[in-house]
């Protein structure tokens, strides 16, 4: 070895990362920078603080999460914070005899030189293999004189020996080296052996073609050859070979010519490095970079990148592209009824469905969440109307997960290429609006983009951003509407229905806009707000009255509902038995198990629970059977054709026939005629609600004692 080399000459003055740069930010500078093996971490003031390693650091983002857990995280969360420093001006010699000593395996890394503690460089074992490249060339080149060399100079000599055989049987790397001259190999180490399937002792002193196919030998002849004729290290492409254990491997070769002082080139170094767990490594990563881990479908980025390639073909190759935006129905409720790992099982099995729905080339991308896309090429729009229904089709089936039926359901809105635009946002954002009109409409179905849409949609923002106005500017009131209870005639309760005096367009009805607040996450605070107002003002009114108060089902999903009923309670000082809540059999159908947990909370506290448009529902009937409800409201829809239409009348004498047996509380909701009310009457219906009594008003002083507490009195 040299003995005059120091650190300062084997280290590179690679910059430093620091401290806050993220993991993706180093993971793109590997993977640009092939050679760049180590790095260090420093703080601002350049003072160390440890150390990454190309293949440790990589194999890190490989793992199943590791890239998304670690990719926004510092480069502290993965570095080796104990690495070997060593001072600038070590020299060589008493670093490596005392590394090999004590942490053989760090010099096998990377180790950080410093200077008065600040960061000066890096180094790895490649770089001290360099570095003593000298005495390396000696001892293959004339290995005969090294040993009589080696027996002269005794002991000292002999250290440096054993040194350089550590070294070069330790680096992780293959080492090969031929004599230049007759090409016959005169090393190498046991990396090479197991790379190239044979040992040291069979190949030193051949040629590659003594074991190698013809083929290979002469191609490896050729490596040296170019080699030969560079004056610089040659590096060549990767390899795939087959190792001693029979693996595929992906090896890189990199080929020194190794001169004598006078220039002549005197051997061939060949170090072969090992890229297959680097190359997997990077494969999972792109993979994980591009798929959904869950599912497998692509994700958002390949999704846009497929969309472009779509969008290109449309435009070079005059086709069409239809786009297919999918949203699972019930899979919130699903998901928070039955947990997250039954909502991945059911997303995985969603994913089978689609796949075994669409055709070659189309690709299906899982956008987040439970929302996917699909691009389809097409002749015509009724091909994406097929696989729209298709889908459909196969997502009304049940999916069973451990044992239990689950009805998902989907919605799907379609926009096309080039009819709705050429634009990879805008077609997306049109299939969106499609697919939330099937939303509205219903759900379990599909739906073209239509230009119309856009008009609708941009009203909608309008509301949305009123709406958020009209809370702050307290714009809503809220107006009472009688019940009356049709054996004594009085009047026993106010159902509360919200109003709001919009500044520009006059008061928009509830039915508008409950479904745009429900929409954009405004109806809880709407709800309290209307819960609140209700109770204070019922507590004001005479005892025997009660107020019932709407709730919306997406009441259930946000904040305690039981906390807030408990406390407008509390705060309003209102009787629990003097407040009815009204819900629609959507809180039952859709998060069965939790909305019911808290039906029966809220019933505990000694409120009452009614089901309002009692019979719009398809299968209304059984949901008596699973929550003793106070009271039924008969939907005005079918209060509307009596008394003469004999189906309203046999449908509503089904329904009070039913609530008599099971003693529940019928009420009639748009009473507008006496012939109705007497119909109902007749009918033994216990409370009529409706215009004839008494439309809704923000005033209710006119039902005050003594005269008009009384209907017809
Ligand atoms: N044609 C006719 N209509 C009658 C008659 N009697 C009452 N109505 C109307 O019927 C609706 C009854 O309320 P709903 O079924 O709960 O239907 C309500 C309810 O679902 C919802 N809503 C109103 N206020 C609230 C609220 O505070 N919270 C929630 N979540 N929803 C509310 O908006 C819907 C519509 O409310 P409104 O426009 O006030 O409409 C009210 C009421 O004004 C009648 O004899 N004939």
């Amino acid at each position: 070895m040299q003995t005059s080399l120091c650190i300062s000459d084997i280290t590179d003055r690679i910059d430093p990362v620091p401290v806050h740069c993220n993991n993706s930010t180093l993971y793109e500078a590997f993977r640009d920078d092939h050679d760049l093996m180590v790095v260090a971490v420093v703080d601002t003031a350049g003072q160390v603080l440890g150390l990454i390693e190309r293949h440790a650091f990589n194999l890190t983002m490989a793992s199943e999460y590791g890239r998304a857990l670690y990719g926004n995280k510092p480069v502290t969360t993965v570095m080796d914070k104990c690495p070997l420093l060593v001072d600038i001006t070590t020299p060589l010699r008493d670093f490596t005899s005392k590394t090999l000593t004590e942490r053989p395996s760090e010099l096998m890394r990377g180790f950080i030189a410093t200077s008065d503690g600040r960061y000066a460089g890096v180094g790895t074992s490649l770089s001290v293999l360099r570095a003593i490249s000298g005495d390396l060339q000696q001892s293959l080149g004339r290995q005969q004189e090294m040993t009589n060399d080696l027996i002269r100079l005794g002991g000292e000599s002999q250290r440096h020996q054993t040194f350089l055989n550590m070294v070069i049987q330790n680096i992780p790397a293959m080492v090969l080296v031929k004599n230049a001259s007759d090409q016959k190999i005169v090393l190498l180490n046991s990396v090479g052996e197991d790379m190239l399937g044979v040992s040291h002792e069979t190949v030193v002193g051949q040629a590659s073609g003594d074991f190698m196919t013809a083929e290979r030998a002469a191609l490896y002849n050729t490596y040296d050859q170019m080699a030969l004729n560079s004056d610089e290290a040659i590096m060549l492409k990767e390899e795939h070979v087959t190792d001693a254990h029979g693996r595929q491997r992906i090896i890189q070769l990199k080929k020194t010519v190794l001169r004598t002082p006078s220039g002549e080139p005197d051997c061939i170094l060949t170090l072969g490095t090992d890229l297959t767990e680097q190359k997997q490594a990077e494969a999972r990563i792109a993979h994980l970079a591009h798929y959904d881990p869950l599912t497998g479908l692509a994700n958002r980025a390949l999704f846009s990148r497929e969309m472009e390639a779509a969008l290109s073909r449309v435009q070079r190759l005059d086709r069409k592209t239809a786009l297919l935006c999918l949203d699972l129905d019930r899979f919130k409720a699903i998901n928070d009824s039955y947990g997250h790992l039954t909502g991945d099982q059911l997303l995985t099995e969603v994913a089978e469905r689609l796949r075994g729905c669409v055709r070659k080339g189309d690709v299906i991308a899982r956008m987040g969440g439970d929302e996917f896309a699909i691009i389809q090429d097409i002749e015509v729009p009724q091909d994406a109307q097929h696989l729209a229904a298709r889908i459909v089709e196969a997502m009304k089936l049940p999916i069973v997960i451990n044992d239990t039926a689950l009805e998902v359901g989907a919605s799907i809105g379609i926009a096309m290429a080039p009819t709705d635009g050429m634009d990879a946002n805008n077609l997306l954002s049109r299939a969106d609006l499609a697919m939330y009109r099937v939303k509205a409409e219903g759900r379990n179905g599909w739906r073209f983009y239509r230009p119309e849409m856009d008009a609708q949609l941009q009203s909608r923002i309008e509301m949305e951003h009123d709406l958020r106005q009209a809370l702050a500017d307290n714009q809503f009131q809220l107006f009472y509407q009688p019940l009356l209870n049709l054996d004594t005639h009085r009047i026993v309760s106010f159902e509360a229905l919200l109003r709001w005096h919009h500044p520009l367009r006059g008061m928009v009805s509830p039915a508008e806009f409950i479904p745009v607040a429900e929409d954009c996450g405004l109806i809880g605070q709407l709800g309290e707000w209307v819960l609140n107002q209700a109770t204070r003002t019922a507590a004001l009114w005479p005892e025997a009255w009660r107020v019932a108060v709407n709730i919306s089902p997406l009441q259930f999903r946000h904040k305690s509902l039981v906390g807030l009923v408990n406390r407008a309670l509390k705060v309003s000082g209102l009787s629990p038995a003097r407040l009815e809540l009204e819900i629609t059999e959507s809180v039952i159908l859709e998060d069965e198990t939790h909305n019911l947990a808290i039906l029966n909370a809220i019933r505990a506290l000694g409120v009452r629970i009614a089901m309002d448009d009692f019979g719009t529902g398809y299968s209304s009937l059984s949901y008596l059977r699973t929550f003793p409800f106070d009271k039924i409201k008969i939907d005005q829809s079918f209060v509307r054709d009596l008394p003469h239409d004999k189906n309203a009348l046999s449908i509503v004498r089904a329904i009070t026939d039913m609530a008599q047996s099971l003693g529940v509380l019928i009420t009639a909701e748009g009473v507008e005629t006496e012939a109705q009310m007497e119909a109902l009457k007749a009918l033994n219906c216990g409370e009529a609600q409706g215009y004839l009594i008494g439309r809704p008003a923000p005033d209710i002083s006119a039902y005050v004692q003594p005269l008009a507490v009384c209907y017809g009195t």
